[in-house]
């Protein structure tokens, strides 16, 4: 079911394959998140400078906003290489070892799902993110003994959607953390327009408006609906992407007018129409859905709870008025909402 949701944040297929072409390779083309590319930009050259390697950093934030592309952006605005791998790839510690002992000096060292990583591959990191060493056992049985070895002086990128399930000590560890937010419309619609002009796309103004009107935030949804609008505009328009041409499309793809598509409305009608609006916990809601918890927590969730549909609060998810209207239906009347909210959110 997921896998067909034309608006999933995740990475399919085709767009590996086309991401290529239109992935940002530098800051000035990394458009929105004003504020993460500001302090960046400041600590880059600050690195450049002192001819160092920059801090390590922690990015997070839902699917398909930018992570892994802002990581890439980082080791071009450094000049240095990229190497990439993820948590549960790293299955031992002697993985991550080899990666660290072929970094070159002020490398980039992305890992991706960082949560993911294993409790021992993170005791290796360690001390590599905060004395550039490692402690490698060399041997088998009674003669094996470790040493240590000198790293060269590296950044390591850590990604994940998950701020929260990192551990402490792994997250202290990084100097930097920057979270990526959901992007407004206009920024979601400059991003529409330079996809557009680097794939020979004609788009008018209003028509990548409206796509990014409907791309939940996401840069990687916007992208893909740009694509879908685009076989659309060949076989049905005359190939330009106007605002009807994008209303059309997109309402033949089931992405509604604030973007969302059949699970959203599912979520939200099932919350509303089977749980009364709710405060339901998300382990009902994930088995009434037939979806996954985690599906449901790290990429449904987030883009409704930001638009004001859903509120998380301490005994459950509960509609808001929005979601109700949303429905067509009317809110029932105000109840004592505030001693519903969960302390931080
Ligand atoms: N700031 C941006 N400006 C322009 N395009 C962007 C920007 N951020 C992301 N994109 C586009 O969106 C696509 C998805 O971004 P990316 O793969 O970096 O997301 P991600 O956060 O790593 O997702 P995931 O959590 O699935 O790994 C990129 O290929 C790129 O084309
Ligand atoms: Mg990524």
């Amino acid at each position: 079911m997921t896998e067909a949701r034309i608006i999933t944040p995740q990475a399919q297929l085709e767009d590996e394959a086309l991401e290529a072409s239109i992935r940002p390779r530098r800051l000035a083309e990394y458009l929105g998140q004003a504020a993460v590319r500001e302090q960046l930009a400041i600590y880059i050259e600050a690195a450049k400078r002192r001819g160092g390697a920059l801090d390590h950093v922690l990015i997070f934030g839902p699917p398909g906003l930018g992570k892994t592309t802002l990581s890439q952006v980082i080791a071009n605005e450094l000049g240095v290489n990229l190497r990439a791998t993820s948590g549960p790839v790293l299955e031992r510690a002697g993985d991550l070892a080899a990666l660290l002992t072929n970094l070159e000096p002020h490398d980039v060292l992305f890992v991706d799902e960082i949560h993911r990583l294993s409790p021992l591959v993170e005791e290796v990191l360690y001390p590599a993110m905060e004395d550039f060493q490692i402690d490698i056992m060399i041997g088998e049985g009674p003669a094996a003994r470790s040493i240590k070895l000198d790293l060269p002086p590296f950044t390591l990128i850590g990604a994940t959607t998950r701020a929260g399930l990192l551990t402490a000590p792994l997250r202290d560890r990084f100097g930097i953390v920057q979270r990526l937010e959901f992007y407004s419309v206009e920024e979601l619609a400059a991003i529409v327009r330079r996809s557009a002009r680097i794939l020979g796309i004609a788009c008018a103004a209003e028509g990548a408006e409206e796509i990014a009107r409907r791309s939940r935030g996401t840069p990687r949804i916007a992208n893909r609906l740009l694509r879908r609008v685009r076989d659309y505009a060949e076989v049905r328009a005359d190939g330009r992407i106007d605002l009807a041409a994008a209303r059309a499309a997109m309402d033949m793809l089931k992405v509604d007018a604030e973007g969302f598509d059949e699970l959203d409305r599912r979520l939200l009608a099932t919350i509303v129409e089977t749980f009364d609006g709710g405060p339901v916990g998300v382990e009902s809601l994930a088995a009434a859905l037939s979806e996954d918890r985690g599906t449901l927590e790290d990429v449904v969730e987030p883009y409704l709870i930001q638009q004001g549909f859903l509120i998380r609060t301490a005994r459950g998810r509960m509609a808001a008025p929005r979601a109700w209207r949303h429905l067509g239906r009317v809110p029932p009347p105000r109840q004592a909402l505030p001693d519903l909210f969960e302390g931080g959110g």
